[in-house]
This record gives structure tokens, C-alpha cells and sequence, in this order.
């Protein structure tokens, strides 16, 4: 039997004993030899290795666990290696937030110019973790990545590491599912969906469960509750936060004005900005929320681990890691499994751009992603998804060639932004926000006496 050599970097993630378990009931299609936790962060990662250490113990005791911050050690012979790598960690996050905010524009880590920001901070960290692994792992390895904002690392390695053996995934298609399924009353698996659009901005066009279509019915329901089932109780704890509530409940506004297809959640930032800002707090946002929630009960709960040798059930697998271990053994076994992912359009659908990388079904193998052929997509789409590239692309233009008016131009040109007065003002502050991280933006003209 084959045994695979998995690393995981960004070991110290919240997210990695909830990973570690799907892992682990997963073993019989994914049989691990061992398991390399690596992190920048030598000291997070350690803590966190105790809960998932202690995961693994109550599945298996024949599987060798390394903790390291060496990529040597991390990579070596590696077949596969899990990225979700945070560039500036939570701290960072909260000014990606915050700074927008405070000038009256959407404040999220992956959206708008929190998510610009985000991506100016991880192209090249992820880089560098490719050139790593391209040179101590497996010619088969892969690198599964989660690391966002992953629709401008997609852009960014696509630019930077063509050839890279990088598939970029996202949970939150698989989370809004779960939900779908919830209303329908059948479970995620069986439902068959059609989906095109970009990383965290994208829509279902088809829901079908045994070739019925349900999407008539999830109309209907979300014309009174929004994507979340009747009771609320029933939801997946991890969405249980009021901000995640929210966001289910906004697909209903978006619906009644555009009923055709059911949006990705994250559109809510694009299609009701001012709304979004008007019922944002500007002083707590999501970063606090996660810090208070998940980050702060992941320490607590390793603590009373440490102390009394109880685990309580906090490492929850979810979609999240049930998601990016599918996608690994449809792999690893050559399954051709149908899953939404990232991938280079090249004609998948004909009016966007053939370098442009969508977001669609696509058949999952050893030599990578299949995308399913979509079609032409109607222009409102078109439009907002031209909008949204654009801004990502010339962003990764901007780091590329180190240019201060190519950042202004992705910001002005991001949907989130009213004008390029308030672009500047913000890119302006994040930059200096940014210093530690980003590289240095260049200004080519000297500026004009009008923006202040
Ligand atoms: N694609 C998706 O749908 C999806 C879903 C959930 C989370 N995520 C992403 O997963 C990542 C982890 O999220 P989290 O909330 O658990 O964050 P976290 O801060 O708890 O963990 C991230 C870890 O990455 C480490 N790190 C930072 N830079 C690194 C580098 N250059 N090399 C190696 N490690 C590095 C940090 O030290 C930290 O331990 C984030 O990028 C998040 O956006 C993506
Ligand atoms: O605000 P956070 O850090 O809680 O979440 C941000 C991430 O949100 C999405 O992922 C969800 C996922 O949809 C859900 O099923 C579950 O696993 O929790 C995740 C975190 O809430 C999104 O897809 C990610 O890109 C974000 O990083
Ligand atoms: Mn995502």
C-alpha cells in the first residue's frame, strides 16, 4: 500500500486540528506515513502541534509527526503539502479591516482593498513556499492551498510559477452547499451544482438533486430566510456568529434583485457596500471576532489539555477539512472527482479572458484540475467579474513591478471603492500599515495637487 508523506504549512492554523482529523478518518484513502507541521512561527506552531498530536494519538501511533521551521525538514520526499499560510497573522488581518473601514469602505480580509491589501502581503511568501517545495519535495508532489486571498495567489502564481503544481481551493462553495442541503433536506453529496465566477465571487446557475432542479425551491426559501434552514439552531457552529448569520441572510436582498442565480456570500461586499459599511462596527470587527472566538478557545481548550489530559470536542472537521482532504484523495488516487476550484479559464468560458482564473466544476486527477466547459456567461456577470480581474490582476502587476500607480489603479477599480480619492487615501494608509510586509510601491509621476 502507498503511504504518503503530507506537510502542512501554516501548521500553526487555527484551522490544522480540524484538518488533522479529517485527515485521520480519511486514512484508509489517504494512508500517511507522516505528517510535517511547518510554520514561520516556531512558537504557535508548537501549541498547536499539542492538539493535533493529540488528534492523531486517539486514531494511530504509526504515523512519524514533525514540527519544524526548516523547509528542509518540512518538505523533503513530501507528496503533498496543505498551505494556509496567514501573512501577518490576525494583527494584520484587523487593519485590513479597520483601515478601509475608517474611510467609510468595506473592511474584509479577502474582499476589497482588505483583500488587496492581504495579497500584496502573501504573493510572495507563497512563491518562495513553491520554489521550497520544488526543490526538496516529490516531482508528484502538490501543494493544496487554501492560503488566501486565494483568487490573487491563483493570479499570482499563475504570473509567477506557471508550471507550479498549485491547486488552489476554497470552502466556502462546499460551506454554501451544506446549507443548501440543510433546506432541501438531502445531504451536501447528492446535490449536483453548476457554478462560474471568480474566487469569492461567483454564483450557482444550476442546483439539482437526482436530476430534479431545486433552485426554484431555494428561491423560495431565501426569499424568506436567506441561505440559512428555518432554524437557526441547526446551523454548523462555526457559523453560529452573528456576522456569519448575516451574510447568509444577505443572499436574500441580493436575490430579490437578482434572482436568476444564487450569488457566492462573499458578493455581498460588491453588490451592498454601503449597507455592509452602514452595519459595520468600525471598532470590532471579524479579526476580533475570531480572536475572542476560535483562536482564543483553540489555546484554551490546548491548555486544559496540557493540564488535565482532556480534549474536549473543539476540533470540529466541518467542510473545511473534509473539502481540501477530498480534493487530496481524488488525487492521490486519480479519482476524477467533480469539485469547484480554481483554474485557468483557457476557453472554459469563451467572453472572459483565457488567462483569467475562474472558479468552476472541474474533474480532479493526478495531473491536476479538468475544468468542465461553462459557456458564455450572461454580460451582468461578465461585467462584474471583468471589474473584479481587472483589479486583481493589475494589483499583481503592481507587486511585480513595484508600482505605486498600478496599486492605485486595482484600488480605484475594485467595485468596494466609490472613487480614486478615496482609493489613494486608503491605499496610502495601508501602505504604511504594510511597511514590514509589502514591497516597496514606486511612484513613477510626481503627484498632482488636487487629492489630499
Ligand atoms: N480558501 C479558503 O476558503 C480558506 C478557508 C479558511 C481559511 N483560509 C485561510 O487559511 C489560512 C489560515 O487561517 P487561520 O485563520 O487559521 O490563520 P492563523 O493565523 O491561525 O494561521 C496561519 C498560520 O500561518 C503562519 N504563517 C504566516 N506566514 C507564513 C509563511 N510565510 N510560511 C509558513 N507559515 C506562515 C502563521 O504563523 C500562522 O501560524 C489563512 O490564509 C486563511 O485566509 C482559507
Ligand atoms: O472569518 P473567518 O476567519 O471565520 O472565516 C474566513 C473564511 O471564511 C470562509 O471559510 C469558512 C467556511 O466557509 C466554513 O465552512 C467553515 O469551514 O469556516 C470557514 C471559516 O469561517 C472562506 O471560504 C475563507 O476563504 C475565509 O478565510
Ligand atoms: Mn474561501
Amino acid at each position: 500500500m502507498k503511504m504518503y508523506k503530507l506537510a502542512i504549512a501554516g501548521g500553526g492554523s487555527t484551522y490544522t486540528p480540524g484538518i488533522v482529523r479529517s485527515l485521520m478518518d480519511r486514512l484508509e484513502d489517504l494512508p500517511l506515513s507522516e505528517i510535517r507541521f511547518y510554520d514561520i512561527d516556531g512558537e504557535r506552531q508548537s501549541k498547536v502541534a499539542v492538539a493535533a498530536k493529540a488528534v492523531i494519538a486517539e486514531y494511530t501511533d504509526s504515523i512519524k509527526i514533525t514540527e519544524t521551521t526548516d523547509p528542509e525538514t518540512a518538505f523533503e520526499d513530501a507528496d503533498f503539502v496543505f498551505a494556509q499560510m496567514r501573512v501577518g497573522k490576525y494583527a494584520m488581518r484587523e487593519l485590513d479591516e479597520k483601515i478601509p473601514l475608517s474611510h467609510n469602505v468595506v473592511g474584509q480580509e479577502t474582499c476589497g482593498p482588505g483583500g488587496l491589501a492581504y495579497g500584496l502581503r502573501t504573493i510572495f511568501p507563497m512563491v518562495e513556499l513553491i520554489d521550497d517545495v520544488e526543490k526538496y519535495a516529490k516531482e508528484s508532489c502538490w501543494i493544496v492551498n487554501y492560503s488566501n486571498p486565494a483568487s490573487i495567489v491563483a493570479e499570482g502564481v499563475r504570473k509567477l510559477r506557471p508550471n507550479a503544481k498549485v491547486i488552489n481551493i476554497c470552502d466556502m462553495p462546499v460551506a454554501t452547499m451544506r446549507n443548501m442541503a440543510g433546506i432541501l433536506g438531502v445531504e451536501r453529496e447528492d446535490l449536483v451544482v453548476d457554478y462560474f465566477g471568480l474566487n469569492h465571487f461567483g454564483w450557482f446557475t444550476k442546483v439539482e438533486v437526482d436530476g430534479e432542479d431545486r433552485l426554484p425551491e431555494l428561491r423560495e426559501h431565501i426569499s424568506k430566510w436567506g441561505l440559512l434552514t428555518e432554524d437557526i439552531s441547526k446551523i454548523d457552529y462555526r457559523h453560529a456568529d452573528s456576522s456569519w448569520i448575516k451574510t447568509f441572510k444577505n443572499i436574500k436582498p441580493i436575490m430579490d434583485f437578482f434572482p436568476d442565480y444564487i450569488p457566492n456570500p462573499y458578493l455581498q461586499y460588491y453588490l451592498l457596500p454601503d449597507y455592509i459599511v452602514e452595519n459595520s462596527n468600525k471598532e470590532h470587527t471579524r479579526a476580533n471576532e475570531v480572536m475572542e472566538g476560535r483562536e482564543k478557545s483553540l489555546f484554551e481548550t490546548i491548555r486544559k489539555f496540557e493540564e488535565t489530559g482532556i480534549l474536549d470536542d473543539a476540533f470540529h472537521v466541518g467542510v473545511h477539512g473534509i473539502f481540501i482532504v477530498d480534493v487530496t484523495v481524488s488525487i492521490a488516487q486519480n479519482l476524477a472527482k467533480r469539485y469547484l476550484v480554481m483554474v485557468e479559464n483557457n476557453g472554459t468560458i469563451p467572453n472572459l479572458p483565457a488567462d483569467a482564473m475562474i472558479e468552476v466544476p472541474a474533474l480532479i486527477t493526478n495531473k491536476g484540475p479538468v475544468p468542465e466547459y461553462v459557456g458564455e456567461i450572461p454580460y451582468f456577470h461578465k461585467a462584474m467579474i471583468e471589474q473584479q480581474l481587472a483589479s486583481e490582476k493589475i494589483l499583481v502587476e503592481a507587486i511585480t513591478e513595484g508600482s505605486y500607480e498600478k496599486a492605485l489603479q486595482a484600488f480605484t477599480l475594485n467595485k468596494t471603492i466609490p472613487s480614486a480619492i478615496v482609493a489613494k487615501k486608503v491605499l496610502d494608509d495601508l501602505i504604511e500599515a504594510n511597511k514590514e510586509y509589502w514591497p516597496t510601491l514606486e511612484k513613477k509621476y510626481k503627484e498632482g495637487s488636487l487629492v489630499h
